[in-house]
């Protein structure tokens, strides 16, 4: 479960994220939706304890971020846009040394298995991930999340780039891994995917939560409508 109280940061004297509430519980798919600039890249550093917060609190599971950030990291598991792996290893080495690093030693048939599960093709464990497509990359980061049973999973923009048949199937990945239980928390800009995708949708202004609804109460067509009006510069003051 991921809760922020009143999670604000300031950058020198630029508020950039401004007493922020959400909860994400266990197997719901929360996405953050915002112009650039609005705070979710900030929300995430924040969740993973790359920041400290100016004030306010973030908690994984129950633990404070700022206070025991190294207790957080066993129940989580991150995907940037950019997913870092070590390009001369194979996905099935990533994914050996990944899930070592979280204290999971695993033979090479569960290893296999993570990579299926994650939709990898099995043709592709063995290559170089400097062959690999950034889709591919992304399912890699999904086989880590399930191999170290990550309880939280937090994503920023991970479906920028893909086509349009890889970002639906990144998603499918995610309702997979919601199913198991995992609370997500995704940082995009597509308006489409979080409507597909997510549980709860969150649109950000100038470091506010401006609006908060469940997926399944809103249309495309009404999100879009939604998070236009609160863009236009009248809306500010909201
Ligand atoms: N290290 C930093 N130093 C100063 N200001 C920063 C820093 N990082 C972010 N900001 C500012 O904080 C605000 C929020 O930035 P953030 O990256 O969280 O937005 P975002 O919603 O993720 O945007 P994008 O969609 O472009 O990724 C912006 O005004 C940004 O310029």
């Amino acid at each position: 479960m991921i809760i922020t109280d009143n999670l604000t940061k300031k950058y020198g004297g630029h508020l950039a994220l401004d007493r922020l509430n959400l909860q994400v519980k266990e197997g719901e798919i929360y996405c953050l939706l915002g112009a650039n600039g609005a705070g979710k890249t900030t929300t995430i550093n924040l969740l993973l304890g790359f920041l400290e917060p100016s004030s306010g609190s973030a908690f994984i599971n129950q633990v404070n971020v700022k206070e025991n950030a190294q207790a957080t990291k066993k129940f989580l598991a991150y995907i940037p846009e950019n997913l870092m792996l070590y390009p001369s290893l194979t996905a099935l080495e990533n994914l050996d040394y990944f899930s070592g690093i979280a204290g999971k030693k695993l033979g090479q048939d569960e290893l296999r298995n993570y990579l299926s599960e994650a939709g990898l093709q099995e043709e592709a464990f063995g290559r170089r991930i400097s062959t690999y497509s950034k889709g591919m990359r992304q399912k890699v980061g999904i086989a880590i999340a399930l191999a170290k049973h990550a309880k939280v999973l937090l994503l920023d923009e991970p479906t920028s780039g893909l086509d349009p048949q890889a970002s639906h199937e990144f998603g499918r990945l995610l309702r997979q891994l919601s199913n198991l239980g995992v609370a997500t928390l995704m940082a995009t800009h597509d308006l489409f995917r979080a409507k597909e995708v997510a549980t709860k949708i969150g649109i950000m202004k100038n470091g506010q939560l401006k609006r908060e609804f469940y997926a399944n109460e809103i249309s495309l067509a009404e999100l879009e409508e939604t998070y236009l009006g609160l863009m236009q510069p009248k809306a500010a003051a909201l």
